[in-house]
């Protein structure tokens, strides 16, 4: 049975913001990307340039590859046994698989948040958000009570939780939670932000709340989000990737992909036919 396509309201960029992807600097390059688990190959030659300082959702049917090209954006692959990766991906115009580049290094530039929110349970609010920092080596106090504030407030939690900065960071309820994990992330100022699904454990007001959280970002932030939530890319996204059994199908502005998409299988996606 077709359904309508979903209505995009609200996923409109601002007239001001560039719809086409050609002419925004690219955080990304990605060229020929191909990911195999043993003998199962999984992406099959994808090449995109994510656009900077724009949130680019990455849509698709379940086991599509969403999840596996997102992780390959910093190297989150690295120890998966029998993973194979070929091609390139270059983030601001460096290769991110030289064998010069630390991935430890590289995951501060590229920060990543989950499906589900996971604090550390051991740990206050304040050391959640702090945790990062401390890895890098910083103990300068003042330093870490202004990145602490700073992160906080970036991700619209801190007139939430300032008056009990010691409290554990799993007191919170699940959306502060979420937004908890975006601040650690946050903290040590990565350059992108790579986001799995951070709404799908969530009720529709915190999903309202990261929603907005993730526009307000993109200001300083590239965001890749993957959802399989077509609402929340067509309310969150300025553009949009379709992947369909590991290939990349179209990459367009999210209010061209949703009401104009060029591949039929594009529109089949939009319009309920797979998964
Ligand atoms: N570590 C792994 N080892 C072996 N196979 C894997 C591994 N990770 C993912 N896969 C396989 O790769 C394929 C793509 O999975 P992936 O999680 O990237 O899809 P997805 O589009 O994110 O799916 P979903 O929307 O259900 O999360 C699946 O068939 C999955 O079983």
């Amino acid at each position: 049975m077709s359904r309508s396509l979903p209505d995009p309201e609200g996923s409109a960029p601002a007239s001001s913001r560039e719809t086409d992807p050609q002419k925004i600097p690219a955080a990304f390059q990605i060229e020929e990307l191909r990911v195999a688990f043993g003998s199962r190959p999984v992406l099959h030659g994808i090449s995109l340039e994510i656009p900077a300082r724009q949130v680019t959702g990455i849509i698709g049917p379940s086991g599509c590859g969403k999840s596996t090209f997102l992780r390959t954006l910093n190297r989150m692959h690295e120890f998966t046994p029998g993973v194979r990766i070929q091609g390139r991906v270059r983030l601001f115009g460096e290769d991110i698989y030289d064998p010069k580049v630390d991935p430890i290094l590289l995951r501060r530039r590229v920060g990543m948040v989950f499906q589900k929110s996971n604090p550390f349970p051991t740990m206050s609010i304040q050391e959640n958000v702090l945790v990062g920092l401390r890895l890098a080596g910083i103990r300068n106090r003042s330093l870490l009570e202004e990145r602490l504030e700073e992160a906080l407030r970036m991700a619209a939690l801190w007139n939430e939780v300032k008056d009990r900065l010691h409290a554990p960071g799993t007191e919170l309820s699940g959306g502060q939670q979420q937004r908890l994990c975006i601040a650690r992330a946050l903290a040590v100022r990565p350059e992108v932000l790579l986001m799995d699904e951070p709404c799908s454990a969530l009720d529709p007001i915190a999903t309202a709340q990261i929603e907005s959280l993730i526009r307000d970002l993109r200001e300083h932030y590239s965001i890749v989000l993957v959802t399989h939530n077509l609402q929340e890319a067509g309310r969150t996204a300025d553009f949009t990737a379709f992947f369909l059994e590991g290939k990349l199908i179209e990459f367009e502005s999210t209010k061209k992909l949703f009401t104009n998409p060029h591949q039929k299988q594009t529109e089949d996606y939009l319009t309920g036919r797979y998964g």
